[in-house]
């Protein structure tokens, strides 16, 4: 059967876009606004440029979505090979880096898309995603343990030898709630984007391709980015209310994005050279009690003010944090419980991390509370002098005072392979 054109255009609308839009947005003011055009959808005013439709990089050294700038929404999800073969996870990831470089550049899946296959089979791309810009998608995926070894230490899909020393389980903290049910998973799945309809449609085709071979652990939707990963970014609030990212590390920051985010060829494995470790937490947020916190008390647990996001001891946002500073009692102004104070590089043997998060709800759990909180992601070069070390500084009672109002109910660690070149699939160095 010849693949036959249901969309009247002879090519899907989003290849349309992809084709003949992004050039007539660059036009700007000449060109004015093409999306919809092909597709008889509304015009925007002449000369409006979409910042979405120029769409990010797929290939490089490294993955993007790592320290691309934050988009705004993610959807993160886990997969479990429902195969053992070694041969379905290779094919696996060559169809999705398929798929993920059409989809990041603002295309259908498959040669035919959505609309322009054969009407008596299956359209090879699910079509939510139709009409709509690149977005900024970015998708970036990462192998849990689990893919190396199971739970009795075998060796799972030939991959002897090959488990990075550092892609340990992550211990167990104070204070966490863990359940295994949205915790882990052989491989994560970190869609970005500025339009979650773009982010879910990728997630979605991921699953849809993977059928047979590998299905979805658990997805997590997130709005409202908490980090701020480029200094040209304003930095973001999370729900409770504060500037989340400020010390984070920034793309521009060059010699704290190669020491503390990308794996260097003396760290190995060889395969994961130019990637880096995920850490997720789902970090369930007490809202309604935080609410009742008086403004000195929220600004003292976190260590900053809730407008400027300055620290307490003093300056603007992107002042330096003086832990010395005391007021006229003598009382540290940064107090020594307070969250910045516990999770600086001073207080953690210089451990940075680049934090990448996102708000989330998940509605309200029936007594008028919402189910809500910060999907914690952060990369880094070292888990274990990375993150763990700062979580160790965090976590308890006894420790930062936020522990009140928080509990971590999620938790994945991830190995994520370098970057793809324009002929390589996600991980091909693992299989070498
Ligand atoms: C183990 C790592 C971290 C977890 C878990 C974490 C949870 C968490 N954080 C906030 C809110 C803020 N965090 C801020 C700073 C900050 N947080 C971490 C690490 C973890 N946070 C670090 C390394 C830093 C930077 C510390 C520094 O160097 O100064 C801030 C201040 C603004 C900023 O710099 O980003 C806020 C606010 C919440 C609400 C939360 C769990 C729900
Ligand atoms: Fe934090």
């Amino acid at each position: 059967m010849t693949a036959q054109d249901h969309s009247g255009s002879g090519l899907s609308r989003r290849k349309l876009l992809g084709a003949a839009g992004v050039g007539a947005l660059a036009v700007g003011a000449g060109g004015g606004y093409a999306v919809g055009q092909a597709s008889g959808e509304p015009k925007a005013p002449a000369g409006v440029v979409d910042p979405d439709a120029a769409p990010i990089p797929f290939e490089g050294a490294h993955q993007a979505g790592i320290v691309t700038p934050s988009q705004d929404r993610l959807y993160f999800a886990t997969f479990d090979m429902t195969s053992d073969k070694r041969e379905d996870l290779i094919s696996l990831l060559k169809d999705w880096t398929a798929a993920a470089r059409q989809m990041t550049q603002g295309n259908d899946v498959g040669d035919f898309g959505a609309v322009s296959g054969s009407p008596y089979a299956p359209p090879e791309d699910t079509g939510e995603a139709l009409g709509l810009p690149p977005s900024g998608l970015t998708l970036t995926i990462g192998f849990g343990r689990s893919l190396f070894v199971d739970d009795k230490g075998r060796t799972r899909f030939g991959l002897e030898g090959r488990l990075p020393d550092r892609l340990k389980n992550l211990p167990s903290f104070a204070g966490d709630r863990l359940d295994q049910a949205i915790s882990d998973g052989d491989i994560a799945v970190q869609a970005c984007a500025n339009d979650p309809q773009v982010a879910v449609h990728a997630v979605r085709n991921f699953a849809r391709i993977a059928f047979g071979r590998a299905s979805v652990r658990y997805s997590q939707m997130g709005f409202g980015r908490t980090s701020s990963t480029s200094t040209a970014q304003v930095t973001a609030r999370n729900l409770f209310g504060f500037k989340d990212g400020t010390a984070n590390i920034k793309v521009e920051d060059a010699k704290d994005v190669d020491d503390f985010v990308w794996v260097h060829e003396d760290d190995g494995p060889a395969w994961l050279v130019g990637g880096s470790y995920l850490v997720s937490r789902k970090i369930d947020m007490r809202i309604e009690i935080w609410d009742r916190e008086p403004l000195e008390g929220q600004e003292a647990i976190i260590g900053r003010t809730k407008g400027s996001g300055g620290p307490r001891s003093g300056g603007d946002e992107f002042a330096d944090l003086d832990f010395d500073a005391k007021d006229e009692t003598g009382k540290p102004l940064i107090d020594t419980k307070s969250h910045v104070r516990l999770a600086h590089p001073d207080a953690n043997n210089g451990a940075k991390l680049l934090r990448r998060g996102y708000n989330f709800v998940d509605g309200s759990n029936g007594l008028g509370q919402l189910s809500a909180g910060l999907f914690f992601i952060a990369y880094q070069r070292d888990p274990e002098k990375q993150f763990v070390q700062i979580q160790r500084s965090l976590a308890g009672l006894q420790n930062d005072t936020l522990n009140e109002y928080i509990v971590h109910v999620g938790s994945g660690l991830f190995a994520c392979p370098p970057g793809v070149g324009t002929t390589g699939y996600w991980g091909e160095k693992l299989f070498a």
